[in-house]
């Protein structure tokens, strides 16, 4: 049997991490960011598919296709994490616990940033830790795995 797998999702604009306010989201780039989660996932035995993109219908494709192909989710959703219902709606119809990330302290920056559509689906969230959130993430995602039993990937 393959080692487990886990998916790492982003959203719109996280392609230009390390460009993209770099006061707000740091220096490192999404590769960074994938590395971090790879090397965390790895130390636990799981493996990692990594996917990044702007629009909105392709990230409820690859959540979607997490049932059946993952044992858990680590996702940012960036900017659809305040408006996506269809997100939200994708993350409730599959069994894979979810763990939401957020680079920056949502809580304070604007209003609008202070809601999730996705956080009362989601089995958990980190957010305010930069980067380091990823690695945060992908343990309590492999956590809730291990604890639920759920490594049918
Ligand atoms: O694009 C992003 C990045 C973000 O998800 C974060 O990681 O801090 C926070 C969102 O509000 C924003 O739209």
């Amino acid at each position: 049997m393959g080692k487990k797998r886990l998916f790492l999702i982003n959203g719109p604009n996280l392609n230009m991490l390390g460009k993209r306010e770099p006061d707000t989201y740091g220096h490192e780039t999404l590769e960074d960011v994938t590395k971090v989660v790879k090397d965390t996932a790895w130390e636990h035995g799981y493996e990692v598919e990594a996917f990044q993109s702007n629009h909105e219908g392709d990230l409820v494709d690859k959540v979607q296709l997490a049932e059946g192909e993952a044992a858990g989710i680590v996702i940012n959703p960036a900017a659809y994490t305040h408006t996506s219902i269809a997100l939200r709606d994708a993350v409730s119809a599959i069994n894979p616990p979810v763990v939401e990330i957020h680079i920056s302290n949502v809580h304070n920056r604007e209003s609008f940033r202070h809601t999730s559509m996705l956080a009362p689906v989601c089995a958990g969230q980190v957010v305010g830790f930069g980067i380091d959130g990823y690695r945060l993430a992908t343990l309590g995602v492999i956590q809730k795995i291990e604890r639920e039993g759920r490594n049918d990937s």
